[in-house]
């Protein structure tokens, strides 16, 4: 018996980072994401009989160990459904997934990749499972991956671990969203590492929880509203919040390159000309730019980021579009 699920990552617009509970990814502060549509995972999850069961996985085509985290979910599987159990201690799993864009280089792979898993494994192992628990089964993966299994603008609440959908991925037309590549290389310090390195030792980590649960509220009100300009201020603040929490913590974490700086005083250099936001950009672990922008704007954004790619500051602009969720093929015996 075999399923094949795609998913996609999401680009959190309020950010993640620092943990409450470590062991089961419960964050400090609630977060709000978008999904991505061009950019995807395919994972599928084959479950064989077998004497002494075994879990195998392969991603990229590469065969890799499955991770204490891929062990987390699986036994939370064991301990919500009795079904599971049976069939777990009768069959072998062989997870293999891949991913179309970087894996772990701050494009949220990691998202994108246990979102598919966690549907995968609900829909072979446990059908009844609800969303909100699929959610918190690929929160254990990684707790960015709860936003990854609903399309468009996905909240995750920090209180009660609720993830919920704010608006669809057809709520706002006009809303375009591009990433501008700078370097597709896996990342120095993970985003695990980076929060747990950032919880112990920046002064200001709970200040920053603080600024981005009120940030939740302005946020949420702009994606509803559909106000470019208020969305775009608040998304670039959290972004740069971020990015100086990471600084000061200790040693450092630097995720943004030269390039990065560079599409950021690009973005502002256009938004001032404007008089008003026409483009933000927001980045995750990594030097690469999410920039949201709109229909309108569109060209002219991206005429602009193409000046750096031809100065060979960034390597790629990607039109990304807005989507996500996850999609599950028929089942095969
Ligand atoms: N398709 C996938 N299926 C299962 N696990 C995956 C998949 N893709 C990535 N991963 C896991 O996620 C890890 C990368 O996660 P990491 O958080 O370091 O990077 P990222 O998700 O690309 O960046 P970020 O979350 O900071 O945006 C990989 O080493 C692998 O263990
Ligand atoms: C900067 C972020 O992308 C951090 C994401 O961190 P992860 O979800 O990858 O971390 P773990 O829960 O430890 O797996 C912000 C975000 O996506 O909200």
């Amino acid at each position: 018996m075999e399923v094949t699920v795609e998913s996609h990552p999401n680009i959190a617009l309020v950010k993640y980072w620092g943990k409450a509970d470590a062991a089961t990814n419960t964050p400090i502060n609630g977060s709000v994401s978008i999904g991505m549509q061009n950019v995807k995972t395919t994972t599928n999850v084959h479950l064989e009989p077998a004497a002494a069961p075994s879990i195998e996985m392969e991603l990229n085509g590469m065969p890799v160990t499955p991770s204490q985290r891929v062990q987390n979910m699986i036994d939370y599987l064991i301990s919500l459904s009795p079904p599971a159990a049976e069939l777990l201690s009768t069959h072998s799993l062989k997870i293999t997934s891949s991913n179309s864009f970087p894996t772990g280089a701050g494009m949220a792979s990691s998202a994108s990749g246990m979102a598919a898993l966690a549907v995968a494994l609900k829909t072979l192992l446990a059908p009844t499972l609800s969303n909100q628990t699929t959610a918190t089964l690929a929160r254990l993966g990684s707790g960015s991956a709860c936003r990854s299994i609903h399309p468009g603008f996905v909240r995750w609440d920090a209180e009660n671990g609720i993830v919920t959908q704010v608006a669809t991925d057809k709520h706002w037309p006009e809303l375009r969203l591009l990433a501008v590549v700078c370097c597709a290389e896996k990342k120095a310090v993970g985003s695990t590492e980076g929060m747990l390195r950032s919880a112990a030792t920046c002064p200001f980590m709970d200040r920053r929880a603080e600024v981005a649960s009120a940030r939740l509220e302005d946020v949420e009100s702009a994606i509803i509203s559909k106000d470019f300009p208020k969305l775009a201020e608040e998304v670039m603040r959290d972004s740069n919040d971020l990015h100086a929490v990471c600084l000061s913590s200790y040693p450092p974490i630097v995720y943004l390159s030269a390039s990065s700086l560079a599409v950021i005083n690009t973005v502002h250099a256009l938004n001032s000309s404007h008089n008003s936001p026409i483009a933000a950009y927001t980045f995750d672990a990594g030097p690469n730019a999410m920039i949201l922008t709109t229909a309108a704007y569109c060209k002219q954004v991206k005429w602009a980021l193409s000046e750096l790619k031809l100065a060979g500051s960034v390597k790629d602009i990607i039109d990304i579009g807005v989507g996500g969720g996850t999609v599950v093929q028929p089942m095969k015996e």
